[in-house]
C-alpha cells in the first residue's frame, strides 16, 4: 500500500555520489543453476573491483535466505518474491552508488525483466552458463545428489524449471572458462559501459 506516503528527494544527487566514488552504480545481476558458478565468480569480480578502488558488494542467495529472506522456500510464490525483495535491496544499493552483484538462481525470465525494468542504474545480466550435468558433477553442496533421492522438493533444474536469458549482456561459458577469465570478462563488460573510472 502506498496511499499517504510521498516520495522524499536525497539531497546528494546521483551524479555527486559517483563522482566521489569515481565510478557508476550498477547492478550486475547473475543468473545460473545451483552449481553454476554465480557466487565463485561474483567473488571473484567484487575482489577485483575492490582492488580498483570501487565500492561493491555481493548479495548471495544463501546469505540472503539465511536473513531477509529467511521466512520464503522454494515454491513458485516464494521465488518471485525473493527475487522481488532482491531487486529492491539492489536498488537501494546502487542509490546509494555501489556496483551489486546479485548471485540468486533467478529461474524465471519475467522477474528478471521486472528486475531490469525497475533498476535505478545500469543492468548487467550475467548469465552463468553451466550445463546441469556439469553442476551435478561440481554439486559443491550435495545439494543435486539429495535432490535426486527426492529429499529436497522443487529443486532447479531437476523438479523446477530454470528459463535461460534471451539476451544477457554477459554470457559467460564456466565450462570453457576458468573463474579468472570469468571474472575478467565481467570487469571488462563495466569498462565497455563506461561504468568504471568516472572522473
Ligand atoms: N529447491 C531448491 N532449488 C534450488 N536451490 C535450492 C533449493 N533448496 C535449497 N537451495 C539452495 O538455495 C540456493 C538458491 O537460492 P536462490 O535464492 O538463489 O534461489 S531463487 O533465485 O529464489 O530461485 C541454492 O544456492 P546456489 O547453489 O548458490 O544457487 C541452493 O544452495
Ligand atoms: N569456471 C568456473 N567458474 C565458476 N565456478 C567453477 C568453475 N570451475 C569450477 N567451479 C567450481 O564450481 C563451484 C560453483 O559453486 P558456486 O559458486 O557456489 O555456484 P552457485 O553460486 O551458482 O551455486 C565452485 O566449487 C567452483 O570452484
Amino acid at each position: 500500500m502506498t496511499t499517504n506516503i510521498v516520495w522524499h528527494e536525497a539531497s546528494v544527487s546521483a551524479a555527486e555520489r559517483a563522482a566521489q566514488k569515481g565510478h557508476k552504480p550498477c547492478v550486475l545481476w547473475y543468473t545460473g543453476l545451483s552449481g553454476s558458478g554465480k557466487s565463485t565468480i561474483a567473488n571473484a569480480v567484487d575482489r577485483k573491483l575492490f582492488e580498483r578502488g570501487c565500492h561493491s558488494y555481493v548479495l548471495d542467495g544463501d546469505n540472503v535466505r539465511h536473513g531477509l529472506n529467511k521466512d520464503l522456500g522454494f515454491d513458485d510464490a516464494s521465488r518471485v518474491e525473493n527475487i522481488r525483495r532482491i531487486t529492491e535491496v539492489a536498488n537501494l544499493m546502487t542509490n546509494a552508488g555501489l556496483i551489486v552483484g546479485t548471485a540468486f538462481i533467478s529461474p524465471f525470465v519475467v522477474d528478471r525483466a521486472q528486475a531490469r525494468s525497475l533498476a535505478s542504474a545500469d543492468f548487467i545480466e550475467v548469465f552463468v552458463d553451466t550445463p546441469l550435468e556439469v553442476c551435478e558433477q561440481r554439486d559443491p553442496k550435495g545439494l543435486y545428489k539429495k535432490a535426486r533421492a527426492g529429499e529436497i522438493p522443487h529443486f532447479t533444474g531437476i523438479s523446477s524449471p530454470y528459463e535461460p536469458p534471451v539476451a544477457p549482456e554477459v554470457h559467460l561459458r564456466t565450462a570453457s572458462l576458468s573463474v579468472e577469465e570469468a571474472a575478467e570478462q565481467v570487469v571488462q563488460a563495466l569498462v565497455a559501459r563506461g561504468v568504471l573510472n568516472v572522473r
